[in-house]
């Protein structure tokens, strides 16, 4: 991974902060961790160097053969027929010399951009994904789907448009300059004069359009947030009647949007009319010139065209070069927000030599000793807690909101690390086994287990070819989630996404449950579902955990209290503590918090099933 390696200064993850801020000494360093990608393709950038010097020569020599023709051949009365087809044999040669080369010179520039680029986005994606949790904490997916993306694609455009700006530009005007001085040196040092003009006046107005240009884009980013807000949160939006008052926010940024556009749009149009103009003023002085020269014998007409030919020629480069301007600027700050995210270290780090463990040794017994956690440093949310769970036992932890059930959890599966004390399974302590042992030995139940879009086959082995389809469908009947299929329109087949699968929270989680008894972890970490199940969802989530529970050491964050009473043990959280546990029986006679809770989800239960 070059991006990393040549970011050797890492900050670690807490520094890393999402602004948009961009110091020079972060530029260098990512444009130099950018250019480590082209040294593979250094031969190809050096041919399309030398295909754009062909392209450029040949073009550029068609002016000059003109010039020979009108003066030693029309001019001077010569009427050499024979000759004149030679030179216009010569003028399409190179006409096809200069497309051929142009051809081959753009295929292989796109060819090692789009390479490079690709290679970049591949490394960006394995990079995020081995990120830890705390990254994501901080990180907005839009932002990061814009890395990915955007950012991505405004380095291709950094290399197909300003590199080969810089070097097919660059190399037309010294070409153009020394042809000019070779036809007229005189007349050359006066379109040199017009030339740090033009190019002070096109800098000064490009950086008038870049504001432009960045205002434009910012409305639009702005509005593309506030589409992808709302997406997320439709459901929210139409459940308080926020359409109305959406719609008019929405209307407002779209007309800043239309506005800034437009903006641009006639700052551009009337930079590049102003430039032809000036162009087309220093012609006309050009020829001013050159014409007296003519008309005094001082000068051959022929040079007097292909003179004039040039000049017409050399302002296009000049555009072109200041046009890059915004590309370039573009680039350099997606190429340091690249940079930004390449540089980020997991916090979590796989130890050393990291133990691989036999899953088929594992027994699942786990112990948090005297651990302290909190997702900022200095605010603990779980103090000196001590927590002993048996091999194969069945856990249920409940606590009120906040009290830190969930964070217990994600310190287990090493979403985070501890900063005080240790967890153990089987006593080993989790960071000295490798993170691959530690995924295969613990499965998760989300509260709303996530749904790639994929048949449901796919969605239980999670695309793990190596697993059959009938062990599938076996795992789906163990888990007694065939009701659920028979249901789908095309059974196993049916194709399943993220959110529009229309499945509810516990049937998703039936399809959770199927994964673990095909992935066998030894440790099974329950989040329950709070959505209210129907009730023949509710018995086959129950079901399910019973016969997925069998032989796992099984902790499950109850909501509903019914879920939990057969657990072996049962833990009370609040504030990051452990203020009681024992069984069901135990903790009702002791009166206690989680009496309270439970008599207030009977309570609720009577009342709800009075209503109904
Ligand atoms: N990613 C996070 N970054 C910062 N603080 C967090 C994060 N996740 C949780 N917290 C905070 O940590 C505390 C414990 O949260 P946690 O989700 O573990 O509680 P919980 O008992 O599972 O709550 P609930 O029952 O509501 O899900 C809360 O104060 C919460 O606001």
């Amino acid at each position: 991974m070059q991006m990393q390696k040549a970011s050797k200064s890492v900050k670690p993850e807490e520094e890393v902060n999402s602004s948009n801020t961009v110091s020079k000494a972060n530029r260098r360093a990512a444009f130099k961790a950018i250019l480590a990608y082209t040294k593979p393709f250094r031969f190809t950038f050096l041919a399309v160097f030398f295909c754009t010097l062909l392209a450029i020569s040949a073009d550029l020599l068609q002016p000059y053969l003109m010039k020979i023709i009108i003066d030693d051949n029309l001019l001077a009365g010569k009427n050499d027929f024979r000759a004149l087809v030679i030179v216009g044999a010569i003028y399409v040669g190179l006409s096809i010399i200069g497309l051929t080369f142009s051809y081959f010179q753009s295929n292989l520039l796109q060819y090692a951009a789009q390479s490079i680029v690709g290679r970049i986005r591949k490394e960006l994606f394995d990079h995020i994904t081995k990120l830890s949790m705390s990254f994501f904490d901080r990180f907005s997916s839009g932002s990061l789907v814009t890395h990915v993306s955007s950012d991505t694609e405004a380095l291709n455009q950094f290399f197909t448009q300003v590199f080969l700006s810089l070097v097919r530009d660059g190399m037309t005007l010294l070409f153009i300059t020394i042809l000019m001085f070779h036809l007229d040196p005189v007349l050359a040092g006066y379109s040199m004069i017009l030339l740090p003009i033009i190019a002070a006046i096109a800098i000064g107005f490009r950086s008038y359009m870049r504001k432009t240009y960045q205002m434009a884009r910012a409305q639009l980013s702005r509005l593309i947030g506030f589409v992808a807000e709302n997406l997320a949160g439709m459901n929210l939006i139409q459940a308080f009647h926020q359409e109305k008052e959406q719609e008019s926010y929405f209307s407002e940024r779209n007309h800043k949007y239309l506005k800034a556009n437009l903006r641009e749009i006639r700052t551009n149009v009337l930079f590049n009319r102003s430039f032809d103009i000036l162009g087309n003023l220093s012609i006309a002085f050009i020829t001013w010139l050159g014409g007296m020269a003519v008309f005094h014998k001082q000068m051959e007409f022929g040079v007097l065209y292909a003179f004039i030919t040039y000049i017409r020629q050399f302002f296009q480069p000049i555009n072109s070069i200041t046009q890059q301007w915004n590309t370039l600027q573009s680039a350099m700050v997606s190429m340091e927000r690249l940079w930004r995210v390449f540089s980020v270290k997991p916090i979590v780090q796989e130890a050393e030599s990291p133990r691989n463990i036999d899953l088929s040794k594992v027994k699942g017994e786990i112990e948090y000793d005297h651990i302290r956690f909190g997702y900022q440093e200095d605010r603990p949310i779980i103090s000196n807690l001590d927590l002993h769970i048996g091999a194969g036992q069945m856990i249920g932890i409940v606590g009120t909101t906040g009290a830190g059930k969930s964070s217990l959890m994600s310190l287990l599966c090493r979403m985070y690390d501890v900063q005080e004390g240790s967890i153990k399974i089987d006593g080993t302590d989790i960071r000295e086994i490798s993170h691959a042992s530690l995924q295969r030995m613990i499965g998760l139940v989300q509260q709303e287990p996530f749904l790639y879009s994929g048949s449901l086959i796919d969605n239980v082995r999670l695309f793990d070819e190596s697993i059959s389809r009938e062990e599938v469908i076996e795992a789906c009947q163990f888990v007694g989630a065939e009701m659920l299929v028979e249901r789908m329109q095309n059974g196993y087949d049916t194709h399943l996404s993220e959110r529009g699968s229309g499945l509810s929270a516990g049937e998703r989680q039936l399809i959770s449950f199927a994964r673990i008894v095909v992935f066998k972890p030894k440790i099974l970490i329950l989040d329950e579902a709070t959505a209210n199940l129907d009730s023949q969802t509710e018995q086959w989530v129950q079901d399910a955990l019973q016969v997925v529970s069998e032989g796992r050491t099984t902790l499950v964050i109850a909501h509903r209290l019914s879920t939990i009473m057969q657990a072996d043990r049962i833990i009370v959280m609040s504030q990051g503590r452990i203020i009681e546990q024992g069984t069901h029986a135990q903790l009702i006679k002791k009166r206690g918090l989680y009496e309270r809770l439970y008599s207030h989800s009977m309570g609720k239960l009577k009342a709800d099933s009075s209503v109904s």
